[in-house]
């Protein structure tokens, strides 16, 4: 089957001259399939998406949307992808948050009623209807992403590209904001391109995660590949989250683990150790 998005050794070069390479594997996204791309800064993460979204040309490469390139098809392709950009603050433009979500179906003609059936859908599943009469330049953080969110999933898209989606939200919102991701995936089937430096959330988030290094696509593969490979992640400045380290300690410790993908397999393993060694439901305080 044809991949949703495929890029192939894009090369970009800024109106300043600076030069954006994303070489090496090929970038390659399937329906419904959750990308995580890692890379440190200016390692050409937000370059890539906004050539994913036909913001810019590449000089050389192959960018394809749905088989189309799509700096070329630009409305085309917008109309199936919903976007959250890293500064949210540059995309919230209505006055009030209700027509900021509305702007997307009005401008696409929907009659008022569907517009509001629309605004009304999103604002639920993102639990944001509180918020819907709220002026945005005086929401919160982590209120203006939600928003954000909702603007750009309104029409449904068959991609959702998000730029750092968990940056600058407290703990209590990255959660949420995780699950509310998980949940557009799963319950809709949307496909989800994500930069992000949170590594800790990556576990719960990603199918496949690429890595950027130093204008290479360095490595491709599931959190448990990536996470294993120690040199790709020192050379990229990433450290693997905090359970895999643990994990890979005890591995060297020689504790039969394996690394763990979420939380509750971590638990799993580690209450296993614990009862193997007679100590659970003791109440251990030492
Ligand atoms: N508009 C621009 N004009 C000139 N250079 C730019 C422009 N935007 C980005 N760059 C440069 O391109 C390179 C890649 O930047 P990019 O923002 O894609 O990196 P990134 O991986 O998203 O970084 P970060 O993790 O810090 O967000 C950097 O050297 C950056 O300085």
């Amino acid at each position: 089957m044809e991949p949703l998005i495929k890029v192939q050794c894009l090369k970009h070069v800024y109106p300043d001259k600076t030069e954006v390479s994303v070489c090496g594997l090929d970038f390659i996204v399937s329906k419904g399939e959750r990308t995580v791309i890692l890379g440190p800064n200016g390692a050409g993460k937000t370059t890539l998406l906004a050539h994913i979204l036909g913001l810019l040309a590449p000089v050389e490469g192959v960018v394809e949307v749905m088989g189309l390139p799509p700096y070329k098809n630009f409305n085309e392709i917008r109309k199936n992808i919903g976007v959250v950009f890293q500064n949210v603050d540059e995309q919230i433009i209505g006055p009030r948050v209700y027509d900021d979500i509305a702007f997307t179906p009005r401008n696409e003609g929907l009659s008022k009623e569907a517009v509001h059936e629309k605004v009304m859908k999103v604002a639920k599943t993102l639990n944001i209807e509180d918020l819907l009469n709220k002026i945005p330049h005086y929401l919160s953080g982590g209120q203006k992403k939600k928003v954000a969110l909702a603007g750009a999933i309104v029409m449904m898209p068959k991609i959702l590209i998000m730029d750092e989606p968990f940056d600058s939200l407290d703990p209590k919102s990255k959660v949420e904001m995780l699950d509310m991701i998980n949940c557009l995936n799963k319950e809709y089937g949307i496909t989800l391109v994500i930069t992000t430096h949170d590594i800790n959330l990556v576990l719960g988030l990603a199918d496949t995660i690429y890595i950027l290094n130093q204008g290479n696509v360095v490595a491709k593969g599931t959190p448990e590949e990536i996470f294993m490979q120690d040199e790709i992640l020192r050379k990229a400045n990433l450290e693997p989250p905090i359970l895999v380290a643990l994990f890979s300690r005890l591995r060297e410790k020689g504790y039969d683990v394996i690394s763990p993908i979420s939380l509750e397999s971590a638990e799993e393993q580690l209450l296993l150790i614990l009862q193997n060694a007679g100590r659970v439901g003791e109440g251990v305080s030492s």
